[in-house]
């Protein structure tokens, strides 16, 4: 792993296009997003300074970020019929599709007319979505009809409050707020990437971010959180786990959470989350489901040379909060939502339509046998 080829099928290596939103693994491991390194952004921003300057191109000054955070506020509340609909969808839905379903209606309800409209349509969204998420989780699993509208002054303590009823301590209210900021952007990841090639045929932004939803709940993608909670949840202990996984590389299954597209020894947002991860379990008074996550590093690094990415300590992080491990993959839409506006307004700023070629390995030309003949 540590000498990865990044060659071979899946694009991989090749690149296709250019962006000045964010660099990932330039210097083997490194991540920013427009020239600030994500660790600088995590220490010393919040997640809306981020999403102004992924719209935006720069940070914000404290007028313009109050400004911002007023206008985002005014739009949290979501429509009647929207709510009606987020209504008819089951508690054994996928909340992946909830989001994907709610995105795309809302986008019926307010359509993106033209592309004068884009920063509104991403504001929307961005605003939006912890309600979406969190009206359909609490009314299909509790029976609650929850106002989708808080006094809260930041997307990630308006998320907590929406799910729990109350108001977040302040240190959970922190660790949400890094994390949007951890998952908020990635360059050509597989979602952006659909969400790009969407905007390159001069769609809307509510289909190129539906269409980018489908493609990070894929558990290779943005549903490894998920898959990576339910993994560790099975291990007894940190031996147990170790065992479990020996026997899971045995047979060539994929272990969640684990290995990277273009890192080659490490995710730089691991070291992040991971820190958060364990001062939650100290918080908690029980950190065995960290000691295990921990084991679990330890015996991918030592045996297969795979590091942890950005899910992995996530899945326990949430867990130490609380958070329904269904929600996790939603959350990164909560985030990652400000990457994929973004890319979609650089595509659309010098667009040409994405049309690769391939390389045909089919059957040499031939005539169609009368279907009696066949
Ligand atoms: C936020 C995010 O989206 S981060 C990614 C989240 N996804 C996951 O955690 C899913 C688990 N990981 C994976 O499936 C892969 O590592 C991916 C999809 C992230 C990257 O895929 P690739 O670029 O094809 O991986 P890569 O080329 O490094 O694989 C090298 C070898 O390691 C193996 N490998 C890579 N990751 C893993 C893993 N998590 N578990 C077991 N084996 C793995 C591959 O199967 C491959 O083996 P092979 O050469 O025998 O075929
Ligand atoms: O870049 C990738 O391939 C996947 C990833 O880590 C992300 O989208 O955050």
């Amino acid at each position: 792993m540590v000498d990865k080829k990044l060659s071979g099928a899946g694009l991989r290596g090749q690149s296709a296009g250019e962006t000045s939103l964010c660099t990932v693994g330039k210097s083997g491991s490194g991540l920013t997003y427009r020239g600030y390194d994500v660790a600088d952004l995590a220490d010393n921003a919040t997640f809306e300074e981020v999403a102004f300057l992924l719209f935006e191109g720069e940070l914000p000054n404290q007028q313009q970020l109050d400004k911002y955070k007023t206008e985002l506020k005014a739009l949290r509340d979501l429509p009647q019929a929207l709510k009606e609909v987020l209504q008819r969808i089951p508690a054994s839905a996928h909340p992946m599709d909830v989001m994907r379903t709610g995105c795309s209606f809302l986008g019926n309800l307010e359509p993106e007319e033209d592309f004068t409209q884009q920063n509104h349509a991403a504001n929307r969204l961005l605003a939006a979505f912890p309600a979406i998420m969190c009206y359909w989780y609490r009314f299909s699993h509790e029976g609650v009809e929850i106002d989708c509208v808080t006094q809260e002054d930041s997307i990630a303590g308006h998320f907590l409050t929406l799910l729990n009823g109350k108001a977040p301590s302040a240190q959970h209210q922190k660790v949400m707020d890094v994390s949007l900021i951890l998952y908020a952007e990635h360059e050509f990841n597989a979602s952006t990437f659909t969400a790009r090639v969407c905007a390159s045929t001069l769609s809307d932004m509510f289909s190129c971010i539906t269409g980018a939803i489908g493609t990070l709940r894929g558990p290779l993608h943005g549903g490894a959180n998920e898959a990576a909670m339910d993994m560790i949840q099975k291990f007894t202990s940190p031996a147990d786990a170790k065992t479990q996984m020996a026997g899971m590389l045995e047979r060539k299954e994929k272990i969640m959470g684990f290995g990277h597209a273009i890192y080659r020894t490490s995710d730089p947002r691991n070291v992040i989350i991971k820190a958060w991860s364990e001062k939650l379990a100290k918080e908690n008074g029980d950190t065995s489901l960290y000691d295990i996550s921990v084991a679990c590093e330890e015996f991918m690094w030592d045996s297969k040379k795979l590091f942890c990415n950005a899910d992995f300590f996530h899945a326990s992080a949430y867990h130490f909060m609380g958070i329904p491990t269904k929600l996790f993959t939603p959350i990164f839409v909560c985030s990652r939502l400000t990457g994929w506006a973004a890319h979609v307004m650089e595509q659309r700023s010098n667009n040409r339509i994405i049309r690769p070629s391939a390389d045909y390995i089919g059957e040499e030309p031939r005539k169609v046998t009368p279907i009696a003949q066949r």
